[in-house]
């Protein structure tokens, strides 16, 4: 698929505040994790404020990790999602009975589960890669070897695990994905080792990101 420009997603919102700030910004997409093992998961009632102030044109995307039916038909009623990222291990079967948009998230162990997946879930809207950590679904910080992202892409492909201003513009022009998603690179700084307060996002650094972007988007 041509490339217009790359689009981006900020996952893990869970304040109304960065989801203005987000959107000022410029993101594309905004992400909202009904995962409560997730420390960005948010109860149906935060997510309802936090689609309140989106606004038009931004699209609210919903994630779920191994959800029951009712889980995900339960915050379809209560929260207008635009879109489904589901992060676990459901069928393809299971994510399209919801007549709603969806992409799927795998994490790359190595070619073959990106070149599977695309072969699974032709009727997702895109295929989000993420890094593999045994013990975690998403969120993780890490990024992965870019190298084994294949060529040949059925699927809009969306590019997360790791990502921040330093490197999101080396990554963006060696994968060239159809969009980017960014958790923890663009978070507040906790002052501990393995860095963020999970869930509260910076501002400044959500606004390096997206020039980032941008800036990429320009020159291309
Ligand atoms: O963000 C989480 O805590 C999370 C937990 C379980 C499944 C998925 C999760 N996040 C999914 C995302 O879309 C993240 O943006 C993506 O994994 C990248 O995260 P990061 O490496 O922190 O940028």
């Amino acid at each position: 698929m041509e490339l217009a420009r790359v689009r981006t997603k900020i996952c893990g919102v869970t304040r109304p505040e960065d989801a203005v700030a987000a959107s000022r910004a410029g993101a594309d997409a905004l992400g909202l994790v009904f995962y409560n093992k997730s420390p960005r998961s948010v109860t149906l009632e935060r997510a309802q404020e936090i689609a309140a102030v989106v606004p038009a044109f931004v699209t609210l995307v919903g994630l779920f990790v191994n959800p029951s039916r009712m889980d995900v038909e339960m915050a379809l009623s209560r929260i207008p999602l635009d879109l489904l990222q589901f992060h676990g291990d459901e069928t393809p079967e299971f994510c399209t009975q919801f007549r709603r948009r969806w992409i799927k998230a795998v994490r790359v162990r190595d070619a073959a589960v990106v070149t599977d997946a695309f072969d699974r879930y032709r009727e997702a809207s895109g295929l989000l890669v993420d890094a593999y950590d045994p013990s975690r679904y998403g969120g993780t910080g890490q990024s992965f070897d870019w190298s084994v992202i294949p060529r040949q892409r059925p699927l809009p492909l969306i590019l997360a695990g790791g990502l921040n201003s330093a490197n999101v513009a080396t990554a963006i022009g060696q994968v060239r994905p159809w969009g980017v998603d960014v958790s923890g690179g663009v978070e507040s700084p906790d002052g501990t080792a393995d860095g963020t307060r999970k869930g509260i996002k910076d501002v400044s650094k959500i606004t390096e990101f997206l020039s980032e972007v941008n800036r990429v988007n320009q020159t291309d």
